[in-house]
């Protein structure tokens, strides 16, 4: 069987990619970035509730504890769960260390072992090229540990977009919620005009 992971990554050319000069210094907790986002919100009472720490040079680090409400199979995490926190903790390692927004334009994952509900999932993040607007970023996630056993996988491609793609795209009554309550996103993960 061929897996993701056999395939050239990046798939193309790319410069090595550099951490922003204002990127949160490595031990830095970071913040939600959207208190409804389902990956990392905290208004989400099933939501993933990713937490996330800024690591040297171009990683983060993510935990992701799963609970009952994140089964797929009787006790194991759901597969399409698990892509969802890694596409958190890989957007994340994208916006906070570039700086830049940016979206999910492909995402792969390797589900390598199941993962049972109450284990934390721990899951390293790295940016590995940048080409133009492209960003290649992929993550591992081990279980209950720095250390521990890898079970997932996960490489995707971000293409950086500018802060009109959320104006042009978003539900009205969700920005004018945000513009009723600011406090609901975090302002400072990106820089708003770079
Ligand atoms: C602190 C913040 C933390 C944030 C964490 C958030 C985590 C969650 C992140 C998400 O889940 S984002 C939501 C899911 N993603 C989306 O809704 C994106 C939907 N897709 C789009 O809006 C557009 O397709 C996209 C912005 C990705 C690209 O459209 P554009 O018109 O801006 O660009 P274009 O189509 O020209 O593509 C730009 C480049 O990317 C390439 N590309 C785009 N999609 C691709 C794809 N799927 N596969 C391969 N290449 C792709 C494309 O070929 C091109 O390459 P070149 O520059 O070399 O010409």
């Amino acid at each position: 069987m061929t897996r993701t992971t056999e395939q050239p990554w990046p798939p193309l050319p790319t410069e090595a990619p550099e951490r922003h000069a204002d990127a949160p210094a490595a031990g830095t907790d970071l913040p939600s970035h959207y208190a409804h986002c389902f990956g990392c919100g905290e208004r989400i009472e099933q939501g993933l509730h990713l937490r996330t720490t800024a690591c040297e040079g171009v990683a983060i680090r993510s935990t992701f504890t799963v609970t009952a409400a994140h089964q797929g199979a009787p006790g194991l995490a759901h597969g399409g769960l698990l892509a969802c926190a890694f596409d958190e903790a890989l957007g994340a390692a994208v916006a906070n260390l570039l700086r830049r927004p940016a979206v999910t334009a492909k995402l792969e994952t390797e589900f390598v072992r199941p993962v049972p509900v109450g284990t934390t999932l721990h899951i390293d993040a790295h940016l590995d090229g940048v080409a133009g607007r492209k960003v290649y970023v992929s993550a591992e996630g081990r279980l209950g540990g720095e250390d521990g056993d890898v079970a997932v996988r996960a490489r995707a491609l971000f293409v950086q977009v500018k802060l009109t793609h959320f104006l042009e795209h978003g539900r009205p009554e969700d920005l004018r919620k945000i513009a009723a309550d600011p406090s609901l996103l975090n302002r400072r993960a990106v820089e708003l005009n770079p």
